[in-house]
């Protein structure tokens, strides 16, 4: 898979050199172009905003910058296959990222990223490359942020843990939250490891009985109970077995 993200700030994008994203690049499971928007710009200070249209608050991002960054990658030539690039831009109001949108994202060859700042990129940049390849505009959360570089992060790396040879199999996606099969929608429950008291804590004893039966079960209530408390929206979507009111309230 291939990533370009253009943006203002090129450094915020230095954690992709780290950790999962950075191993998946050593592994050469991604290819990853941080491109700077201010060298599509050509005065002396390298403007990449204006005032909106219409009047209101703070500035807008300009069509030029974009449309001439955007053709230059685009016209990089990386041959992508069958399915071409498909452009990510983070925006509050886009549609929620989910795990589903991320399995989605992760079988495409070729991610281009356009983290905006300011009050965002002036809409015909958008309505311009949506002629030509797919538009994902996506929101990582119900919260406001001050531009998109932290969403490329979020999506990036969630799209890159899919990505075949990334994660080893001891660190499987397969029993993610939101993941497909039985524990599909579940949060995770509680996780253990030595020493096996601590500060007066010990471990529950069904993870020391070795009934891996037991344990795959117990998880499986934990998972729901924390669910049930944390995200009851989602129990209704869950798998898993019947999980009654009283278990709820526990
Ligand atoms: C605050 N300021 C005026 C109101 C509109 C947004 C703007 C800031 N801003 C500019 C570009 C940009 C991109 C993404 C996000 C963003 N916020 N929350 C999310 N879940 C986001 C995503 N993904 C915010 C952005």
């Amino acid at each position: 898979m291939r990533l370009d993200v253009v943006t203002i700030f090129p450094e915020y994008l230095e954690p992709l050199n780290v950790s999962l994203v950075g191993k998946a690049r050593a592994r050469g499971r991604l290819d990853v172009h941080v491109h700077d928007l201010r060298q599509w710009t050509y005065d002396r200070h390298n403007t990449v905003d204006d005032t909106p249209y219409g009047g209101g608050p703070g500035m807008v991002m300009k069509t030029e910058p974009w449309g001439d960054a955007l053709d230059d990658v685009l016209a990089s030539g990386y041959d992508a296959g069958a399915h071409g690039p498909v452009l990510v831009v983070p925006t509050p109001s886009g549609r929620p990222f989910t795990q589903q949108l991320a399995v989605e994202l992760s079988r495409r060859p070729w991610l281009i990223f356009t983290p905006a700042r300011y009050e965002g990129i002036d809409r015909r940049v958008t309505d311009e490359y949506a002629t030509r390849i797919p538009v994902y505009e996506v929101s990582i959360g119900d919260y406001v942020l001050a531009g998109g570089e932290a969403a490329v992060l979020v999506v990036t790396e969630a799209v890159a843990r899919l990505l075949p040879g990334v994660l080893g199999n001891a660190e499987s996606h397969r029993d993610d939250s939101f993941a497909s099969g039985a524990m599909a929608n579940l949060l995770e429950g509680p996780v253990y490891t030595k020493p096996p008291e601590w500060r007066g804590r010990g471990i529950p004893d069904v993870l020391l009985s070795g009934h891996h039966g037991k344990i795959a079960r117990w998880r499986k209530d934990e998972a729901l109970r924390r669910t049930a408390r944390n995200r009851p929206d989602l129990i209704e979507r869950c798998e898993a077995s019947a999980f009654d009111k009283k278990d709820r309230e526990t």
